[in-house]
């Protein structure tokens, strides 16, 4: 495999697997994967051209990746094998995290957001991100209340309409927060991705349920409510390729990790930490998300209100792929504007070459959906 560390440029790269599970399916003869990463954001599944895979089927097997002649050690370390990192369709843009206050009136809310989104986009942003559920106070009690239909989109979804006419109207990407969607009788904490046309380009339900309980300090169930999502969702947008997270999906590498190995420039985090986890783990997280990934890590949380029911602790910030905080606020509402620089991604990769270093031979990552994609 050409260097993963170099901008993708179309070529095909072969590779030989097996695997070994409880059949044994072995697919050392004809079994070229030829890779040609390309994303397909209609089901949030990442899938390739040319791509022949042998064996696939559900139900749980170990993967043992054979090293052909021309596979390194390093790259065993991820099944299937890290794509390239693509050729990221802007060089430099910028960036706007909009920490905004939440209340329980929702019309203001969509308004706030409308003109905090117009204010970004007129300082020159290209990519607009928001906070974790930005249109209703963050309860158990409000989610229900305050959920959306969104795939009805429209009067029942009268947040992502709004999203979806300022990307179109301001030509900007819009990773827009979450909100509460409702799908049928179950509701999920949700983000949606708008592209320059409108469209809506993906859409991730928070994988990771924030149940936590810390007595004395903080207990919080979003299980009580909420179902979780079932797939990661990584979406090729105009300012570069994305990897979606919620809040808590923050605290699982592994998804950072199968975003990085999809060739991720930006991972895109809208969040709520809380007056306890906020001053210990917040920026920790971010950056070490970033540092071991080498890519970048936005974050955006509601500005902190003292008197709501869940008290947030704001710190938006931007990450740069050193594990660099290039921007951050305090817990006041504020537009953090910053400068993304695709260029350092192959820099920093070039100087510490982690890619190439992986022990395949002593651990492994598992992207299980692109493994049966
Ligand atoms: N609110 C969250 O989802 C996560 C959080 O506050 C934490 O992990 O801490």
């Amino acid at each position: 495999m050409k260097a993963a560390l170099a901008f993708h440029r179309p070529s095909i790269i072969s590779r030989s697997i097996f695997f070994s599970s409880s059949s044994s399916v072995s697919l050392s003869r004809s079994p070229i994967l030829k890779y040609y990463p390309k994303l397909n954001t209609n089901n949030n599944n990442l899938t390739h051209q040319n791509q022949i895979l042998h064996g696939s089927g559900s139900g749980n097997r170990s993967i043992r990746i054979m090293a052909s002649s021309s596979a390194s050690v390093a790259e065993q370390a991820r099944a299937p094998p890290a794509l390239p990192l693509p050729t990221p369709p802007v060089d430099k843009f910028m960036i706007a995290l909009c920490q905004i206050t939440v209340t329980p009136d929702k019309e203001r809310n969509i308004a706030h957001a409308r003109s905090k989104i117009q204010e970004a986009a007129a300082k020159g942003a290209k990519l607009v991100l928001l906070p974790e559920i930005w249109n209703s106070p963050y309860s158990n009690d409000c989610f229900p209340v305050y959920a959306e239909d969104i795939d009805a989109g429209g009067d029942a979804s009268p947040s992502t309409a709004m999203l979806s006419q300022l990307s179109r109207n301001l030509n900007i990407t819009i990773v827009g927060g979450s909100i509460p969607e409702r799908s049928g009788d179950r509701i999920f904490n949700t983000c949606c991705v708008f592209g320059t046309d409108g469209n809506l380009k993906a859409k991730h339900r928070k994988i990771h349920l924030f149940d936590i309980d810390i007595p004395g300090k903080i207990t919080f169930m979003e299980s009580k409510t909420l179902t979780a999502g079932e797939t990661p969702t990584i979406v090729d947008t105009e300012v570069g390729r994305i990897g979606i997270g919620i809040c808590y999906d923050l605290r699982f590498q592994e998804l950072a990790m199968i975003y990085a190995a999809r060739g991720a420039h930006l991972l895109c985090y809208p969040g709520a930490f809380n007056m306890t986890t906020g001053p210990l783990h917040w920026e920790l997280l971010q950056r070490a998300r970033a540092v071991d990934n080498q890519l970048y890590v936005a974050t955006c949380s509601p500005a902190r209100e003292a008197g709501a029911g869940y008290v947030a602790w704001g710190h938006s910030t931007l990450v740069g792929p050193f594990g660099e905080v290039l921007a951050t606020t305090e817990h006041e509402e504020a537009i953090i504007l910053a400068e993304i620089d695709y260029s350092l991604l192959e820099l920093r990769r070039t100087s510490l070459p982690l890619l190439k270093q992986r022990r395949g031979d002593l651990y492994q990552l598992v992207d299980v959906k692109r493994l049966n994609s």
